[in-house]
C-alpha cells in the first residue's frame, strides 16, 4: 500500500487488514468511534443543501454547512454531493493531512453497518474498492 494512502488511512483511523500493530495502536480510538450517532443514508439525503449540508466520507457522517463557505476547494465541489457520499471525490482530491484531521471538527455519526461500503463492523476496511 503507498506511504500516502496509509498515512491518510491512519488519519481516518481506518485499520487496513492485516496490520496488526495498527490495530493495537488505535483500539482507543476505535472504541471511541464506536460510540458515534448512527445515521443512515435515507437521513443524510435530508440534508443537501447549502443551509444544512451532511456528507459522507468514508462510511462517516460530516455536517459541512458551517465549513462551505470556507472550503479551500469551493463551495460548489462539496455541494455537488450533498447529501449524499462523496468518498471518491474527496480520495481523489489528494486532501492533505491537515485536511484529514480538520474532518474531525465535522463528524456527527456513521452509517449503520449495513450500509458500510469501506469499513467492516470491526471498524477495519474492506479489501476491495480501496486500491493499493
Ligand atoms: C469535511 C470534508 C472536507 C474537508 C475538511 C476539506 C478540507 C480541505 C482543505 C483543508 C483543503 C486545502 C488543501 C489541503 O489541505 O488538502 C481542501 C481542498 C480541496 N478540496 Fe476539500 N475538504 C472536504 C471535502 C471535500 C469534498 C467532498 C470535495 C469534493 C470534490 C473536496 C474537494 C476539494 C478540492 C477540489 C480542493 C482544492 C485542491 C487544490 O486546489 O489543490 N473537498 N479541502
Amino acid at each position: 500500500m503507498s506511504s500516502a494512502l496509509t498515512n491518510l488511512l491512519q488519519s481516518l483511523r481506518i485499520v487496513p487488514f492485516g496490520s496488526k500493530a495498527m490495530v493495537a495502536s488505535s483500539e482507543k480510538e476505535r472504541l471511541k468511534v464506536t460510540d458515534l450517532p448512527e445515521i443512515s443514508l435515507e437521513e443524510v439525503a435530508q440534508h443537501d443543501s447549502f443551509d444544512d449540508c451532511w456528507v459522507v466520507i468514508y462510511d462517516r457522517v460530516y455536517d459541512v454547512t458551517h465549513f462551505l463557505r470556507d472550503h479551500p476547494g469551493g463551495d460548489d465541489v462539496i455541494m455537488d454531493h450533498a447529501g449524499r457520499d462523496a468518498t471518491i471525490a474527496f480520495h481523489g482530491t489528494g486532501h492533505s493531512r491537515d485536511a484529514v484531521e480538520l474532518m474531525r471538527d465535522f463528524l456527527i455519526g456513521e452509517l449503520p453497518v449495513k450500509q458500510h461500503i469501506f469499513r467492516t463492523g470491526q471498524n477495519k476496511v474492506l479489501s476491495s474498492g480501496i486500491p493499493e
